[in-house]
């Protein structure tokens, strides 16, 4: 499928769906499912067109929404989420010139925003495909840190964002009836805050829920470094959250033309052009020159 075209009307749309997924996600109180979509639609295409690419399969171009065929939802990996993917597509229907990409990464943001996490930088423009990625290779949460480390650098992830990101458990629960596992890591998990990297170091509590792959970021020395960072501060955490999770979501994607970049930003459309810049710098040369000519005569 091709490109959308990231123009104004475009930027306006995706203006729209976001205050469109506010309202939803705000009503159905579904923000830990929508957050887990847009997380794993990007995990899950990257780890398996990383391994087309050694095997000269093919050529990737980053989360691109094909989740939403049957084949891709129905892996045991993704239980439960078509209830989002119905979710947004009430979204879809009323704004059809956004791509399922877009859309779903979009209600990541929005997630992560209107439960009180920090504002995510998105950037629009990837594009749809209905070739879905092969099954299981997603990161298995009964193992421990070389296999988060094995999954999460080879899509050029640190160790600092594995740990950012994983806070991103400070939303939602976990489902027995989808994964084998139960309960909630924090006592409030509708709302995002630090509080997970908090119950970690408090070690495993009544009630709450711990992965494997939780608490391997306790017994590596170097993630548990940044663990003990975002238990004790919660500004560190936000910013180093924002920052790793805008990266998951533009894997293998780059805006369309690489000298124009489309930001936006606390509802302002900003567009911002290589083109522009250099316009606005040589008439600032221009008029300096200009100005010494003048002061000469
Ligand atoms: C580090 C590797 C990870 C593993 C092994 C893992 C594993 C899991 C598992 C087993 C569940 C429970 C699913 C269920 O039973 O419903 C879950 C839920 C969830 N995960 Fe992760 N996860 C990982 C990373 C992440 C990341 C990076 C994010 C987002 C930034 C994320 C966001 C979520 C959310 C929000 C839920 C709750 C969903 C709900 O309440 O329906 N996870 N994860």
């Amino acid at each position: 499928m091709a490109l959308p075209v990231v123009d104004t009307e475009y930027v306006k749309e995706v203006d729209k769906a976001r205050r469109d997924l506010r309202a939803l996600i705000a009503s159905r109180n579904c923000a830990p499912i929508m957050l887990r979509l847009a997380y794993l639609l990007s995990l899950s295409l990257f780890v398996s067109v990383e391994i087309a690419r050694n095997e000269n399969e093919g050529k990737w171009s980053g989360p691109n929404g094909s989740i939403r065929s049957e084949e891709e939802y129905s892996h045991g990996s993704n239980s439960g989420l078509k209830k989002a993917i119905d979710w947004c597509e009430e979204v879809k229907s009323k704004r059809p010139k956004i791509t399922y990409a877009d859309l779903y990464q979009l209600a990541g943001v929005v997630a992560v925003e209107v439960t009180g996490g920090p504002t995510i930088d998105f950037v629009p423009g990837r594009k749809d495909s209905i070739v879905s990625p092969k099954e299981g290779r997603l990161p298995d949460a009964k193992q421990g840190a070389p296999h988060l480390r094995d999954i999460f650098y080879r899509m050029g992830l640190s160790d600092k964002d594995i740990v950012a990101l994983s806070g991103g458990h400070t939303l939602g629960r976990a489902h027995p009836e989808r994964s084998g596992f139960d309960g909630p890591w924090t006592m409030e998990p509708l709302k995002f805050d630090n509080s997970y990297f908090v119950e970690l170091l408090k070690g495993e509590s009544e009630g709450l829920l711990q992965l494997p792959t939780d608490k391997a970021l306790l017994d590596d020395p170097k993630f548990g470094h940044y663990v003990e960072l975002y238990a004790k501060d919660e500004d560190a955490f936000f910013r180093d959250y924002a920052e790793s999770h805008k990266k998951l979501s533009e894997l293998g994607f780059a805006p369309r033309s690489p000298g124009s970049k489309v930001i936006v930003k606390d509802g302002t459309i900003l567009a911002q052009s290589a083109v522009g810049v250099a316009v606005a710098a040589a008439v600032v040369i221009l008029s300096y020159f200009y100005e010494v000519r003048r002061k000469m005569k």
